[in-house]
């Protein structure tokens, strides 16, 4: 089957800044793919031209068989589109936000009932439909941006930090809607976020920094390619543990954090049996663990994913 999204050779410039900088992938239809990359890397830029809302400075775009430089409009059909900002009419009611959207995206008058009860079903908003948006949670409130997201039935939905600002019960519940809702209509998911544990669930992963795609893989082989495991020690003088710890065992990698030390080693068996007992300032804390999706992100990029620009 061929990809729903064909990126290539994609490239934008601000006047003498290039954001984006000829970049490849590709998006299979029902897949959920995961675009994380720190700030400034040129996410944003991607995902606007994408979506046919940037003109790019040279590249292709084709979403659903259409080209989203010449058939803008055939293309916004395909898509749905869940911004960070909350867009909806806080005085009107769910039900009439969603009417407004049909309108607005052209949804057939003898379809809109039903599909917008369907949508409201999914996202678990039958019972307030008549409530006034401004007396939703802000969990409630997503709920709505992602049905309205899907009346116009998208191939592909683009979700740009879906759950961010949301506590974490509210967090997981979004997902279940998400996930629910890729099951019933096999939609093609593109993910943006800065939370690594809700990046976990993208069936692949693109890392972007300074304009190129940095890895492109599952979750598990990316993490597969960190290898090894990661230490995470503090100790009473760290600066001292690191200059011993980088002459003793130089292939491992370390990186001071806030008040520990993490070490990336191909084995932490040669770690703990030799280099542990040689330490001469008291540990006060020692975890090893495997490698997360952090571990890659920081090893790819050098930077923690909730970390500014560089
Ligand atoms: N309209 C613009 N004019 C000039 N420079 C821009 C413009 N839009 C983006 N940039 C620059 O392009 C680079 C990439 O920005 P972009 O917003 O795409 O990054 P991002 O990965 O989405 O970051 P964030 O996670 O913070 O949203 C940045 O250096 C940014 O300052």
């Amino acid at each position: 089957m061929e990809p729903i999204i064909q990126v290539h050779e994609l490239r934008k410039s601000f006047k003498d800044m290039e954001a984006v900088k000829g970049i490849h992938f590709d998006v299979a239809q029902g897949e959920i793919f995961g675009f994380l990359g720190p700030n400034g890397a040129g996410k944003s830029t991607t995902i606007n031209m994408i979506c046919t809302m940037l003109a790019p400075t040279s590249g292709s775009v084709t979403i659903n068989g259409y080209d989203a430089f010449k058939q803008k409009a055939k293309v916004r059909e395909s898509i749905g589109i869940i911004f960070q900002e909350n867009t909806l009419d806080e005085k009107l009611s769910a039900l009439e936000n969603l009417k407004l959207h049909c309108r607005f995206y052209r949804v057939p008058k003898n379809k809109r009932a039903e599909r917008i009860q369907e949508v409201l079903e999914i996202v678990d908003l039958v019972d307030n439909q008549k409530k006034k948006v401004e007396e939703f949670s802000g969990g409630m409130k997503r709920r709505l941006e992602i049905a309205r997201g899907l009346l116009h039935y998208p191939k592909v939905l683009f979700l740009d930090e879906p759950t961010v600002g949301l506590d974490p019960q509210t967090r997981a519940h979004i997902w279940e809607y998400i996930l629910r809702l890729k099951e019933k209509e096999n939609i093609t998911i593109f993910l943006t976020t800065h939370y690594l544990d809700e990046a976990e669930i993208s069936h692949r992963i693109a890392i972007m920094d300074k304009g190129t795609i940095i890895a492109l893989d599952t979750p598990d082989r990316l993490k597969q390619q960190v290898g090894g495991d990661v230490i995470e020690l503090g100790t009473e003088d760290n600066d001292a543990v690191a200059a011993q710890l980088q002459s003793a065992m130089p292939e491992a990698e370390v990186k001071q954090e806030a008040d520990i030390l993490r070490i990336q080693v191909p084995s932490s068996d040669q770690f703990i049996s030799t280099f542990l007992q040689q330490i001469r300032v008291p540990i006060t804390s020692l975890n090893i663990r495997r490698p997360t999706l952090n571990d890659v992100f920081l090893s790819y990029t050098g930077r923690d994913i909730k970390a500014g620009p560089a």
